[in-house]
């Protein structure tokens, strides 16, 4: 299959000021018509290092009912490793098209790590339309899921800085797993045993959003879920993350060196519907490259998941079905089977 890299597409298009017409959204999606422009309020910051861990558990519950989205401060993880991790992707970014080529996505595969396009590869590719993205997937825990072959070799600091910023990033997800769980009046462990327990997976994806001349008609990613447990994300200083949000579409506030924790599927069906997993999409600039760096955070394949027995009663019935956490994703990502 031929294969279109929006990096070159936004390059011949400045020129003209125009997109192919796969890119242009339906006018229902189009940012510039369907972006709320007035006062809203902001996705909810919550500082985890707070040592009240009552105020704590209420705060990231109640952000994670209402939103399914929250940004967390003072998380621990070192501003100069969240630098460093941004720098090694973008210096990946940056190479020659054909070095990057050496880390694509197998077509085919059941698997979606390696380099790949909005092109070939997306999630909710349903209107046969494209969306404005570039993206590298690599697993990054735990190590005997790891596949080396889709890390970048260049920058030579690329592995040691992922396999950093893999230990800290897990313990920011259990920190939070353990308040949703307690949020629930569950024992702490229970929600991250039900999603897997330490053999959680946790995959890292960069988002390389060129600069595109018609970011009014087009999208980064199209509306979708985050089928993960769910997904800690840290984006550059473009804004461009927006939620639905009583059906509106809100912008995320863009705070430095905070990261967004982003409530996923698997969260939402543990809790029967007490959580929710939160629609976003983002949007591209017409002049700066956007780029953000999500690791969802997922069970195993075979990792059987359905709501938790202790919240199930006979007046609140299961709202979901129990299933493999492989099927979710065939159904949800129509990968081959
Ligand atoms: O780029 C972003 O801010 C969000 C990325 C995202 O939602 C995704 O990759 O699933
Ligand atoms: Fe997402």
């Amino acid at each position: 299959m031929e294969v279109t890299w929006v990096e070159d597409i936004g390059t011949l298009s400045k020129e003209t000021n125009t997109i192919p017409e796969e890119f242009i959204r339906p006018e229902t999606e189009q940012p510039a018509i369907t972006t709320f422009e007035g006062d809203s309020p902001d996705v909810p910051t919550i500082d985890l290092s707070d040592p009240d861990q009552e105020n704590l558990v209420k705060l990231i519950s109640e952000a994670a009912e209402e939103w399914g989205i929250f940004q967390v401060v003072n998380h621990g993880i070192p501003s100069e490793l969240m630098h460093k991790l941004q720098s090694v992707g973008k210096e990946f970014f940056q190479l020659p098209r054909k070095e990057k080529e050496k880390y694509a996505r197998s077509a085919n595969t059941k698997s979606i790590q390696g380099y790949g396009t909005g092109r070939v590869f997306h999630m909710q590719d349903v209107q046969g339309k494209k969306a404005w993205n570039d993206h590298l997937y690599h697993i990054i825990w735990p190590p005997s899921n790891i596949d080396y072959k889709f890390w970048p070799q260049n920058p030579v600091s690329y592995r040691e800085t992922n396999e950093e910023y893999a230990k800290e990033v897990r313990r920011v997800v259990e920190k939070v797993l353990t308040c949703l769980s307690l949020g629930l009046g569950l024992e702490g462990h229970v929600m991250k045993e039900g999603v897997g327990g330490d053999e959680l997976e946790y995959m890292l994806k960069i988002n390389f959003y060129p600069p595109c001349p018609r970011p009014d008609l087009s999208l980064g990613l199209t509306p979708h879920v985050d089928i993960s447990t769910l997904t800690v994300l840290m984006p550059n200083e473009v804004p461009g993350l927006q939620i639905l949000k009583d059906d509106i579409w809100i912008r995320a506030n863009y705070i430095p060196n905070a990261l967004i924790i982003i409530i996923g599927d698997q969260i939402q069906i543990l809790s029967n519907g007490r959580y929710k997993s939160v629609t976003h999409r983002t949007t591209v600039d017409k002049e700066r490259t956007r780029i953000s760096w999500p690791v969802f955070v997922e069970p195993p394949g075979e990792w059987v998941v359905g709501p938790l027995s202790q919240l199930v009663t006979e007046d609140n019935p299961p709202k979901y079905k129990a299933k493999k956490f492989k099927d979710h994703v065939y159904c949800k990502l129509n990968l081959p089977q």
